[in-house]
């Protein structure tokens, strides 16, 4: 499999034609329609659209966590959608990483075990994944502090922590959903800051949602959302 960084440039992720259709008959709602955009690896998309306007759907669908009614998705040229369950699940695992708004980590673990323990499904050795968890943590900024649990650290900083879990297994593909919500500015400034990096030191690509401007503005691409539909990309 080609190292991250071999694939900059490259289409890493593409939707085609993507539509999403919750429920049935007369209450049916169309949350996403007509989607098409491709994303070069190594690059920075932010999805931005009012409340309802289908972010969330479309991330779920990248991200391998729900699938569309019509239309595909292809990873690294690969179609992600229409697989058994386990193949998604085994993508989910390797190649992409999720970070949520509400960070989800555990109380009573350190910054170190919940990074640590997500990898503990990968069935690497105990020794690998002490390294992995480590590198992932340093990439975040956040190795000094790996001892201490989520309450002894800011908002930010659990954020980071949640990040360095969502690419210990250095996945070609983050996928954050409004990461940056529930922080101030200043720290949310900070986490766009650990994104660049992964960008330009790892090759990531990232595509996270927000509705805060000056994040958006630190993105490479910005795909607007009205209506379950792409109105613009920039
Ligand atoms: N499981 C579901 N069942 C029915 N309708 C749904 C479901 N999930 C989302 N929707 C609808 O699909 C549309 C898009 O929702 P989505 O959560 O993707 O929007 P969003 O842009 O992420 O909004 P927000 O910024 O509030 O998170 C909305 O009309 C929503 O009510």
């Amino acid at each position: 499999m080609p190292q991250t960084e071999e694939l900059r440039g490259e289409t890493i992720l593409e939707a085609s034609g993507v539509k999403r259709v919750f429920g049935r008959g007369q209450g049916a709602v169309t949350a996403l329609d007509q989607i098409h955009f491709a994303v070069p690896a190594g690059s920075m998309v932010a999805l931005k659209g009012r409340s309802g306007s289908g972010k969330t759907t479309l991330l779920n669908i990248l991200g391998a966590l729900d699938e569309p009614t019509e239309g595909c998705v292809f990873l690294r040229g690969r179609e992600i959608t229409g697989l058994p369950e386990t193949e998604k699940s085994r993508i989910r695992r390797t190649e992409i990483g999720l970070v949520f708004q509400s960070f989800g980590l555990i109380p009573l673990m350190s910054a170190y075990e919940n990074v640590e323990f997500g990898l503990r499904v990968t069935g690497a050795s105990a020794k690998s994944n002490r390294a992995a968890a480590e590198h992932a943590l340093e990439q975040v900024g956040m190795r000094e502090r790996m001892r201490h649990r989520p309450m002894e650290l800011s908002g930010g900083e659990q954020q980071r922590v949640a990040i360095a879990r969502a690419i210990a297994h250095q996945p070609s593909l983050l996928i954050a959903d409004e990461p940056t919500a529930e922080l101030d500015s200043k720290m949310g400034l900070q986490i766009m800051r650990v994104f660049r990096d992964l960008v330009s030191f790892s090759g990531m690509t990232i595509v996270l949602t927000s509705h805060d401007p000056g994040i958006m503005e630190l993105a490479d691409y910005v795909i607007a959302l009205e209506d379950g539909k792409i109105v613009s990309h920039t």
